[in-house]
């Protein structure tokens, strides 16, 4: 029976390793983790993460054919594939701070498989990595490896969106593995193939060197973030022209050659990976003596952070340019729908702003917790990144923070309301009702674009949309910066 081990149960090891579990019922896998506590509600009927269709894999094989253990020695000792899913969050100091990736957290785990490995092992890099990552874990292990035992080293990446895991993860574009190109390499990128082969058709596993398969990653990522920062881009000249941005994406993305996908404007993208691995491919762009190209890729997130910027000094600006004292309902936390992960979710700039301006912000988000809403509005750029154990300590609450059980309760009295995750059920709620116990004029601040502007006209709201023609409330109010 093969056995799969996987260093590290966040979002990608644990959904990932479900999947290969339920569709492999012949090997045995394995999911160890540092953080005792994250091992515990993987073995609880409350898993640590919030993903549709999880719990029912997890149900399906959990004590069969998959585990989940703190004995993380034991198990990758036992293991012929050793998946490595660990965070590589980026650095905040020394060589390369605000832009690097920190590698402190893979290079431990390869130093401890080389100390514990006492036959071969193919090591896979799941963690999202910069380029050459696999050269200096080969060195790592090779050196500090026992005599006789062997080690391939393998890319492959995870293209998973949180939220579609499961589905993503059954029915993947493409499954990337980068290996040596060498007998031994090539053997070891066969064994991971037969494991996905499972389910995934043959034309859609790809296989590369190792250096491709790394940058591939970087590469998708920063792609589909260009996309997001090139629509909202245009969603700001859309509220100066008059254009709607929903209906030029929509032209724009009946070319074949573009396609329709990932082209709705917003307040901004979140999530842990594209800002991160953008500013690691900025970082190896400059490394390798090129400004021009780095540069490039930094505009993408610079747009990012003006489109939040832009979407408070709206609010603030039509509010009569201050916010101080009025309390402004923030309907969604997490960084996207159908997830609880609030990691660089635009909501926390967008209410840190807002506080900036000494507004009194009540949340709702039906996924995230007070205490998690909290730390986020808490904690240090990049702290977010490292295992949970290892954060700062319960940070003093916010005063001007409330957390409410739902919508209704988190708008009554409010000056303003500003949409931040598309929930579904924000498209439903009884606006009528709501603008009824609401402060006037009553204002939304749609950053998702997902309620019907011109009925919540009617009931007397006025609706801020991002890109969408402006209110003539909106438009007499001072040029947004
Ligand atoms: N979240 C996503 O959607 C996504 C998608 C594709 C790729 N990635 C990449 O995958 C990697 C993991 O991301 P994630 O979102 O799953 O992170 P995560 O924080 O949810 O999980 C990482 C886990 O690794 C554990 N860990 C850290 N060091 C360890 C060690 N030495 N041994 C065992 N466990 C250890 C941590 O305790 C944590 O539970 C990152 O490189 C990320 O960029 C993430
Ligand atoms: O048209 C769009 C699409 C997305 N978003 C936002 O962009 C962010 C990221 O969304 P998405 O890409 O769907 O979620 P992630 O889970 O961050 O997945 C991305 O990042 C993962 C981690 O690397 C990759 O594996 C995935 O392929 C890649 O889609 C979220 O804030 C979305 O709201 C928009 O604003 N407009």
């Amino acid at each position: 029976m093969v056995k799969i081990c996987c260093l590290g149960a966040g979002y990608v090891g644990g959904p990932t390793m479900a999947v290969i579990a339920v569709k492999c019922p012949d090997v045995e896998v394995v999911v160890v983790d540092i953080s005792t506590a994250r091992i515990d509600a993987w073995n609880s009927d409350t898993l640590p993460i919030y993903e549709p269709g999880l719990d029912d894999v997890v149900r399906r094989c959990r004590g069969r054919n998959l585990f989940f253990s703190t004995d993380v020695e034991k198990h990758v000792d036992e293991a012929d594939i050793v998946f490595v899913s660990v965070n590589t969050p980026t650095k905040t100091r020394g060589l390369g701070a605000g832009k690097a990736a920190d590698l402190t957290y893979w290079e431990s785990a390869a130093r401890m498989i080389a100390g514990v490995a006492r036959s071969d092992k193919v090591v896979v890099e799941k963690s999202t990595v910069p380029v050459k990552t696999a050269e200096a874990i080969e060195k790592i292990l090779n050196h500090n490896g026992r005599d006789g035992v062997g080690f391939q080293i393998l890319s492959n990446p995870e293209f998973l969106a949180e939220g579609t895991a499961i589905q993503d993860l059954f029915s993947p574009d493409r499954v990337l593995i980068g290996g040596r190109e060498t007998p031994g390499g090539r053997r070891a990128v066969q064994a991971l193939k037969d494991v996905y082969a499972r389910w995934v058709p043959e034309e859609r596993i790809l296989t590369t060197n190792l250096w491709s398969a790394e940058l591939s990653k970087l590469a998708a990522n920063a792609f589909l973030a260009q996309r997001i920062s090139s629509v909202n881009a245009m969603s700001a000249l859309c509220e100066a022209t008059g254009a709607d941005v929903a209906e030029v994406a929509y032209a724009v993305g009946k070319d074949s050659r573009i396609g329709a996908k990932f082209l709705n404007a917003s307040v901004g993208f979140g999530g842990s990976c594209f800002q991160k691995d953008i500013l690691n491919l900025v970082y190896i762009c400059e490394c390798n003596g090129l400004p021009e190209v780095a540069n490039y890729w930094k505009q993408v997130i610079k747009i990012n952070d003006y489109q939040k910027s832009r979407f408070v000094n709206r609010v603030v600006s039509s509010m009569f340019n201050t916010v101080a004292g009025k309390k402004i309902a923030v309907l969604g936390f997490a960084f996207k729908k159908d997830t609880g992960d609030t990691r660089e979710t635009p909501a926390i700039d967008v209410c840190k702003g807002l506080l900036g301006d000494k507004a009194k912000v009540s949340i709702y988000d039906p996924q995230v917790t007070e205490d998690q809403i909290q730390r986020d509005l808490s904690m240090s750029k990049f702290d977010w990144d490292h295992p949970v154990h290892l954060q700062p300590m319960s940070p003093t609450a916010i005063k001007q923070v409330f957390v409410a059980w739902d919508a209704y309760e988190a708008a009554k009295d409010a000056h303003g309301i500003c949409i931040l995750t598309e929930w579904d059920e924000f498209k439903n709620l009884d606006y009528a009702r709501i603008y009824g116990s609401m402060q006037k004029p009553a204002f939304v601040f749609d950053g998702r674009n997902v309620v019907d502007s011109e009925k919540l006209r009617e009931i007397g709201f006025i609706v801020y949309s991002i890109g969408k023609p402006l209110d003539a409330w909106l438009k007499d109010m001072p040029v947004v910066a």
